[in-house]
């Protein structure tokens, strides 16, 4: 097979960019049966493999990299393999870029099982690439009496769906019945394989490691409890059913009132273009640089958070993962607590939180100022 010579005055950056964002929209379109379509020809020993192995590279590493990407990944031109259509090079002018995009995805061939063309810009193919994560995600989803869940050993949210077509099946759980949280602490929930809620030494809970994990092990998909924007918040908690706000609320610590907006503050997790709530997810605490042990990313396509773990973890330890602040100023700033967490940050001072606008309230509940001068 002759190389294939792509020309650079072609595919500029930007042409680069706008094939690879109208690709992934296409892609984030297809439907899971329409991934596992373009899986079928997949050899079977791919589908067993354990989640450890889910962040290999295109060339077959199974290296697991610390940005394990979960997300699907496109590749532009031909890598070292036949294609089964149309020639592969052509002479276009800058500025005349011409998409064309594929129904459906092709399979490129049984020795490359994981990459299937999607489309072409200026005639020259466009490769997707399945990474074992998208493979695992894949092969774990199914429908259920719950919805299309990931229901094998994997923890999920056990909240019931909010497609009505579910509730002909399964009246939604009680809340309090089903839910990980304060007073409910003690079932053995399916998450537990890996790890369990309860109290946490930074005050509140938080997750423990059930047994030693080893690095890359997806150790929670979670579905969200609700997906919204910063502005409809409000409106969306409201308007959820009962069992479902009741597990948002139980994300608060607090009293009767300003419980949205409390529990937004201290929960919401930016999903780029949306924020999203999660009854197991937002209970893991966070630590600071780099002393987070485990590994958070939500997958667009098909609205669930997967958790892995970023090292070898030990039975018994805390689960950290990193709110993404930046510094303890910025993670008091944004979330409102002073970060705890031994993991090499600053301590916040007086003096900063001051600086901040603290009153002498909040610098009490931080034990950055006595009870004593609070009396006065
Ligand atoms: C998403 S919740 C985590 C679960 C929470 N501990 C609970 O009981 O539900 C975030 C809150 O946990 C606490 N928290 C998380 N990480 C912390 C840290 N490193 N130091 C101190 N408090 C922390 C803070 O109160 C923060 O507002």
């Amino acid at each position: 097979m002759e190389p294939i010579k792509i020309k650079t005055t072609v595919l500029t950056a930007d042409a680069l960019a706008k094939a690879m964002a109208e690709m992934q929209s296409i892609l984030s379109q297809l439907t899971p049966s329409e991934y596992k379509d373009a899986l079928a020809i997949q050899s079977g020993d791919d589908s067993d493999r354990s989640a450890q192995n889910l962040f290999s590279d295109p060339g077959g590493n199974d290296s697991v990299s610390s940005d394990q990407n979960l997300t699907t990944t496109t590749t532009l031109a031909c890598p070292s393999h036949p294609t089964t259509d149309g020639p592969t090079t052509t002479e276009t002018k800058p500025g005349q870029n011409n998409y064309h995009i594929l129904p459906h995805p092709v399979p490129v061939s049984k020795s490359e099982p994981r990459t299937v063309k999607i489309g072409t810009l200026n005639s020259i193919p466009i490769y997707h690439y399945f990474s074992h994560a998208e493979q695992f995600l894949a092969s774990q989803e199914y429908a259920t009496p719950f919805g299309k869940r990931f229901l094998l050993d994997e923890p999920d949210s056990l909240l019931p769906s909010d497609d009505p077509s579910d509730r002909v099946f399964h009246p939604p759980p009680h809340s309090e019945e089903w839910w990980p949280g304060p007073g409910n602490a003690n079932r053995d929930f399916r998450f537990k394989r890996y790890f369990e809620i309860r109290k946490s030494g930074l005050g509140g809970l938080g997750a423990f490691a059930t047994v030693d994990i080893e690095m890359g092990r997806v150790i929670l998909l979670e579905r969200p409890l609700l997906l919204t924007t910063h502005g409809r918040v409000e409106d969306d908690v409201l308007a959820m059913r009962q069992e479902g706000k009741g597990i948002y609320r139980s994300l608060d610590g607090g009293g009767e009132v300003g419980w949205v907006s409390r529990v937004k503050d201290r929960n919401c997790f930016d999903l780029g273009g949306g924020i999203g709530f999660f009854g197991i997810a937002s209970r893991f605490n966070h630590a600071c640089r780099g002393a987070a042990n485990v590994n958070y990313k939500y997958d667009h396509h098909r609205q669930v958070m997967v958790m892995t773990a970023r090292r070898d973890i030990e039975a018994g330890t805390e689960l950290f993962i990193d709110y993404g602040a930046g510094s303890s100023a910025c993670l008091y700033a944004m979330y409102g607590f002073v970060c705890r967490c031994g993991g090499g940050c600053r301590r916040l001072t007086r003096r900063d939180l001051e600086a901040m606008g603290a009153g002498l309230k909040e610098l009490v509940k931080w034990g950055l100022a006595s009870e004593k001068e609070l009396a006065w």
